[in-house]
């Protein structure tokens, strides 16, 4: 591409968002440059890792409705690519049975009809050996959830969109947006220009976005990634049939405590608290706050007797939160032409198909697949408004 191509749309940021806009995109024959800041791959952001959890056990019904395409988006790229994404483990979901999120989250699997299973108290160990139920909870079983393998999904979403005929630009760092009828995106490389623009920049999104006058309600949190030795090797494995899971609450946390079978290292099983603390994504390393660790060892000592309540490796990635925890897929309200996918809160992996679609879509001008009153920039607005 010459200095002075026009491109139709420029897309900043090359996580998994990002880089599924991208593809659709040029999909649908549009001239499209990712940018990303960043040699690729790299494991600076949100996207970076050997897994994450897909399934519909939501408290909200429109994110399983979403998922139903998305399944089949993930299986439309697994065979154009010629690769495997999703693996299929189950989700045991457990929580108080008294408690109004797990009864939400049950009711979404029944009403969309999932294929599940609720287990009792008195089969729950044949089923699901060497994990303790908490007394008063209940446990149920989503059977098509499972795995997605993040790091390959990344980088089949990059080669088919290069492959496509879209063009990668990494180490290349947007410094500045000039809004207007054609877009000029400035670069620590080049300066670049398009009819549209997407911004995808996870944790750094309130920075590109500073540069056009908005400012969202995100907050950046840094993950703890907990990895714990299985006592006997093997006891926790997906060879094994080991499900994810989702504890939504217990009695040392109201947040979630999830964990996918061990299968990246062997012999470790990822456990994982829902929630971080504040940084700065230039900074991360400097955020050394281990209290979730703590909660996480009492409960490995309570309900998974067989992992050592000693994390054996702790790695690191970042979350980017919205107050509401639901995302932002939306125009600029100010600029038509400038469209923002942001604020995944931790749960935006397993979406990154159906979200490359409908941020394609927004830029487009062509109406959105899905009602995404939800994930309105409004919203934040309305909430402040009413509170006065
Ligand atoms: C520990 C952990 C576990 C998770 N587990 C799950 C799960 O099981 N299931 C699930 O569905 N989701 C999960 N998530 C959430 C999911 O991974 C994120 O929602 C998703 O990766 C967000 O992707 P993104 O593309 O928005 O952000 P990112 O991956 O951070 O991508 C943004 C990109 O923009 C680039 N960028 C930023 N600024 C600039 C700039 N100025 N110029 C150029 N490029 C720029 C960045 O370098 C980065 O590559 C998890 C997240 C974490 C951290
Ligand atoms: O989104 C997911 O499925 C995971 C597991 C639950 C908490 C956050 N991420």
């Amino acid at each position: 591409m010459s200095a002075d191509t026009v491109y139709d749309c420029i897309v900043i940021g090359a996580g998994v968002q990002g880089s599924f806009t991208a593809y659709h995109l040029a999909k649908k024959n549009k001239k499209t440059l990712l940018l990303e800041q960043f040699v690729l791959p790299h494991s600076r952001g949100s996207s970076h890792g050997q897994t994450r959890v897909i399934r519909k056990a939501y408290d909200q019904e429109f994110y399983a409705h979403m998922l139903d395409e998305c399944y089949k988006l993930w299986a439309q790229i697994e065979k154009e690519a010629g690769v495997r994404l999703y693996r299929q483990t189950g989700l045991l979901v457990m929580g108080p049975e008294n408690s109004r999120y797990y009864e939400l989250v049950k009711n979404t699997l029944q009403k969309n009809k999932v294929p599940m299973v609720a287990l009792t108290r008195e089969n729950f160990s044949k089923h699901i050996p060497l994990v303790n139920l908490d007394e008063g909870h209940g446990a149920v079983v989503e059977i098509p959830a499972g795995i997605l393998y993040a790091d390959r999904a990344v980088k089949t979403a990059q080669g088919q969109f290069q492959k496509l005929g879209g063009v990668i630009r990494d180490n290349a760092m947007v410094t500045d947006i000039k809004p207007g009828p054609l877009v000029t995106v400035v670069t620590s490389s080049g300066v670049y220009r398009a009819k549209s623009l997407v911004i995808t920049a996870g944790p750094w999104t309130n920075r590109l976005l500073a540069h056009t006058g908005l400012e969202l309600p995100l907050e950046v949190e840094k993950i703890n990634v907990c990895y714990w030795k299985e006592k006997v090797p093997g006891s926790y494995n997906i060879k094994n049939r080991f499900p994810c899971f989702i504890q939504t609450e217990c009695q040392d946390t109201k947040e979630h405590i999830y964990g996918l079978p061990s299968n990246e290292y062997p012999g470790l099983m990822k456990v994982c608290f829902h929630a971080g603390f504040e940084t700065d994504p230039d900074h991360r390393d400097k955020q050394k706050n281990t209290s979730d660790i703590d909660i996480l060892q009492r409960y490995i000592a309570r309900c998974f007797p067989g992992l050592d309540p000693q994390p054996a490796v702790v790695e690191s990635c970042l979350y980017t939160l919205t107050p509401d925890r639901n995302f932002v897929l939306d125009h600029h309200p100010a600029y038509s032409n400038i469209v923002i996918g942001a604020g995944f809160s931790g749960h935006g992996f397993k979406f990154g198909p159906i979200i490359g679609k409908l941020l394609s879509e927004l830029s487009l001008g062509e109406v959105p697949s899905y009602d995404l009153s939800p994930f309105k920039i409004r919203r934040f607005h309305e909430k402040t408004k009413s509170a006065l």
